[in-house]
Parts: structure tokens; sequence; C-alpha cells
């Protein structure tokens, strides 16, 4: 697909932090540039205050991992970089080590749709040390805003139950390539369509919309709009109903849809856009109701969110269309996510894996160690737990107790042979080599509904979720425990 690529010409290796490319320098300065290393991308909280989280972004990874290359002119930039004494930052023989990299790590990764807890691996990193640190801010840039977006999407589509969430983010989106990010992940999440005409014509969302009030100002009356507009787009009527006053805007929206239905057309909705949403709703939906215009559908916008939608679904609002723009696209009560890329073993000079940890003093911000995986169980087809442990070889137990990461009186004993279980991270490079075949936006899509079909429905409550248990097979949980004593001097 190459939409990083489209978007900006030529290469992205320099989308990256300054301290990303010093410290390459600095392994490469050290003999530390090829050692092995493995890196963990994973986040500590679900957004929202949400009880689950939808795993985005990673189709843009790919491109920017298949396109991981620094061109002559990031080279002559970087070449040209003088510290304070005027010496060149960067030593020339480093420069061409840069010239004739090549990716060569293997990235294993959670699928986008999938529906995804905190601290567990969204993304596998194992490679050369200097490859796997480049890879951390712009693999972090790239999931934390798609992830959120596609959260909040999910969110509010199911707050809709099934009416059809029309994303109109475009004009207050954060940037054109945010405003690109998000319609993409907003569909993700579950939208139906996106205002957004370039993200339909590069991902091949669904395109929809309705007219603006300037529409409406540009003629004599609001008759004349309606006509001119139906007119021109007979089979696409639906008419901006607040410009002046809502129910006169209804009445005349049905004067027109008489007109259409009698030239064999018809009248497919009317938009409301300011007031009392479930007052005026409920009012066109009985104006269009008597006057025989039972298939017309309302649709509502203004500032909408989860919380407004759930709201008017309760007071039985009449709405059947949402469209919700703003406070989708910026992720409005939650503008970051907090993902993290952190170190989780390194090779010695013997070929041994050296699982690493850093101990902080905020215990949720102590990363959990070595090259690990995440297994999730279901029990009657609704899952029940996920299970972090460590990918080393060794055949699972099959009495496995899985430990909560905070609080190790929290467990769960889990027979592996006797409930289904899946690996979430799955293969996407191999030595630098895509094995992973992308999915259509469409199947990831669904594979949001899917997945979050097989959830309880107490963790997708918008008020105080159910949490999910995630914990940590036995052995890592106690590998993890005795590292932190380590490294705090306790053992
Ligand atoms: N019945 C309702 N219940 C809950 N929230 C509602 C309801 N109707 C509208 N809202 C929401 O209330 C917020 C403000 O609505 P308000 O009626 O003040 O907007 P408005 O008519 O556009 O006014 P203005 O733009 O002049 O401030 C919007 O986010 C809107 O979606
Ligand atoms: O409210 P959002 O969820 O962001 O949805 C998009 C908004 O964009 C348009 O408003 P416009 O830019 O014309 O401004 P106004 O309707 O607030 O005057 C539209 O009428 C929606 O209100
Ligand atoms: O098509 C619409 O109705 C639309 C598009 C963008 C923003 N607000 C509304």
């Amino acid at each position: 697909m190459k939409i990083t690529r489209d978007l900006y010409q030529g290469s992205l290796a320099l989308l990256t932090d300054f301290y990303q490319l010093t410290m390459a320098y600095a392994y490469w300065k050290s003999g530390k540039a090829e050692q092995e290393a493995v890196f963990n991308l994973f986040f500590r909280k679900n957004p929202f205050q949400s009880g689950f989280t939808i795993a985005a972004g990673l189709d843009y990874v790919i491109d920017y991992c298949r396109n991981f290359k620094f061109d002559e002119n990031d080279l002559s930039y970087l070449g040209a970089m003088e510290q304070a004494d005027g010496t060149p930052t960067f030593d020339p023989a480093f420069i061409q080590y840069l010239r004739e990299l090549t990716f060569s790590c293997d990235i294993d990764a959670v699928e986008e749709g999938s529906v995804i807890f905190p601290n567990t691996p969204m993304i596998r990193v194992k490679g050369p040390l200097l490859q796997c640190q480049l890879l951390e801010t712009p693999m972090l840039n790239i999931i934390n805003f798609q992830t959120l977006v596609a959260t909040k999407a999910a969110r509010i589509t199911l707050e809709a139950k099934g009416d059809p969430v029309l994303e109109f983010g475009l004009r207050r989106a954060q940037g054109i390539d945010g405003a690109l990010a998000a319609s993409r992940a907003s569909y993700i999440g579950g939208c139906s369509s996106t205002s957004n005409v370039m993200a339909g014509k590069l991902f091949g969302i669904p395109v929809s919309g309705t007219h603006a009030h300037s529409w409406i100002m540009a003629f004599e009356s609001e008759m004349a709009a309606f006509e001119a507009y139906a007119a021109a787009f007979p089979d696409n009527c639906i008419f901006l109903v607040d410009t002046y006053d809502t129910i006169k805007g209804v009445k005349n929206a049905i004067k027109v849809g008489n007109a259409l239905k009698a030239n064999g057309k018809k009248l497919l909705g009317v938009r409301i856009d300011s007031g009392d949403l479930a007052y005026y709703s409920n009012m066109a939906r009985e104006l269009l109701d008597e006057a025989g215009f039972t298939d017309t559908k309302v649709v509502a916008s203004n500032d909408l969110d989860e919380h407004i939608l759930s709201s008017l679904k309760m007071q039985e609002a009449s709405i059947d269309i949402w469209g919700i723009g703003t406070k989708l696209v910026t992720a409005y009560d939650q503008p970051a996510l907090g993902a993290v890329y952190k170190m989780a073993a390194l090779k010695d000079e013997n070929g041994n894996w050296v699982p690493k940890v850093k101990v902080s003093q905020q215990s949720i911000k102590i990363n959990i160690p070595g090259y690990h995986n995440v297994k999730r169980f279901y029990k009657n087809d609704k899952a029940i737990s996920d299970m972090i442990y460590l990918e080393d070889g060794k055949e699972l137990s099959k009495e496995l107790t899985i430990i909560d990461p905070y609080d190790p009186t929290k467990r769960k004993k889990i027979n592996p042979d006797s409930i289904e279980s899946k690996d979430l991270l799955v293969p996407i490079f191999k030595n630098g080599q895509k094995v992973y075949s992308r999915p259509k936006l469409e199947e990831i899509r669904n594979r949001t509904l899917t997945n979050l079909g097989r959830f309880d429905k107490a963790h997708k409550r918008l008020i105080n979720p159910h949490i999910y248990p995630v914990g940590l097979e036995e052995s890592l949980y106690h590998l993890r425990t005795d590292l932190v004593l380590k490294a705090k001097n306790y053992s």
C-alpha cells in the first residue's frame, strides 16, 4: 500500500527522536550495534477508562519497516551535523554503516482489530540492537495514535448498537496525517464511512456525507435549497434541517420528499446538528411517520461522543445514524495512549539470552522481561483470561498458574489442554522479510467486531467496566520478581 511513502515522498528513516540516532552511533562505536536484542511495544492502561483496547496501526508499521533505509539525502543531512565544537556529530564510517544498513529484524505482532489489554506485547521486535532501537519512535508514533482512535471508535460503535456511525472528523483532526490515520483507525473501530475523500481513496473506506448550512444559506429560502439539492442528487437526499428552525426544516424536507416520491425517488434522511437532539429527533420522526416517510432516517451530529450517544439512546431519541467528528478523531478525552517500547532481553557473548527489566519507583513502570508471547484462553466461546508467558521452547505445564503482575494473591489455574487458546502474536517479518499477508481493511474491521463479540459485555460497559484478567505465567512471574529484587540489591 505504501501509504506513508506516498504521502511523504522519500525515506522516513529520520522520523525518529535524535537520541535514537545518538544511541545508534554509540552502539556502533562500542561494538554493540549488531548484538541481538528483544524489545516489546505495550501500553500500561486502557484509554478512556475503557475495559479494552483495539489494536491498530500495524499496516503503517509494515510500510515503515519495508521502507527502512537511509537515503542519500538523509545521510548528507546527518553527515553535516556538527557538535558544539564544530566537529562532525557522526563519524563518516558510521554514515557509511547507515548507508549499507538493511532491515533484518524479526517482528511478531498482534493483528489489527484485535482486542488487547495493558502490559501484553503488541509488537515484539528481535534483531540487531541498533535496528531495534531505531524502530522505537516511529512505531510508537504510529501505534499510539491509531490504537487510541480505533478504541474510541469501538466504544462509540458499541453504544450505537448497530446504527451506522459516520466519521466526520477531517476538519478538526490533528493535521493531514492525523486525519488520514484517524479515518483509517475509526473504520477499524467500527465506523461505517468517512467524510474524508482522500482516506476513501487511499484506504478504500466508504465515503459518505450530507451537506452544510452554507448550502441552505446560498439560496433565497430553505425550500429552494432542498429543491436544488434534490435536482442535483435525487438519489442521495439527506437534508440538514436546522439552519433556521428545525421543525419547519423537517416540514420543508417532507415537501421536497413528496416531490421526490412523485418521481420514484426517496427522501433518504434529515440531519439535525443542534439543539436538544432527543427532542428534535423525536419530533422529526413523528412528522416523517405521519407524512408516510417511515423509511427516512434521522441523522444526528454536534459534538457527539460515546457518552452522549449512550444518553440519547437511553432517552429513546429517534436517531438512526450518527455523524461524529471532533471527539472521535482527536481522542478528545485522552489524547495519548502512552504505549512504550522496552528492551526485554539481550543476547550475551556466549549466545545466551539475558532477560532485562527496567526497575522504577512506580511498580506499574516495571516491564516484563524475557522473550515472551501472550495466550488468550476461551471458555464457552468467551475470552476468560490472557497469559503472558516465556516463549523459550519449553512445553507449557498442564496445570498453568496465571499470576496478576501487581497482586500475586490474584491467581488463576488453567489446564491448557481442556480449553481453547490462541497466541496473539503472529509473525510479521522474519530476518527482515515480510512473511505476513496483509488483510484488507474490511477484514480488519470485521475482526474488531467478531473479537469484541467474544468478550463479556461486563468488559465493554462505559462505566466501571469489569477488569479483564491478564497475568504472568508462574515461571515468568518468578523471573520478573527475582530480577527486580536483584536490581534493588535484595538478593
Ligand atoms: N438530549 C440530549 N441529551 C444529552 N446531550 C445532548 C442532547 N441534545 C444535545 N446534546 C449535546 O449537548 C451538547 C450541546 O448542545 P447544545 O444544544 O448546547 O448545542 P447547540 O445547539 O449546538 O448550541 P450552541 O452551538 O449554540 O452552543 C452537544 O454535545 C450535543 O450533542
Ligand atoms: O461536531 P462534530 O462531532 O465535530 O461533527 C462534525 C461537525 O462538523 C460540522 O460542523 P461545522 O464545522 O459546520 O460547525 P458547526 O455545526 O459547529 O457550526 C457538522 O455540522 C458537525 O457538527
Ligand atoms: O457530510 C456531512 O454531513 C459532514 C461532513 C463533515 C463534517 N460535518 C458534516
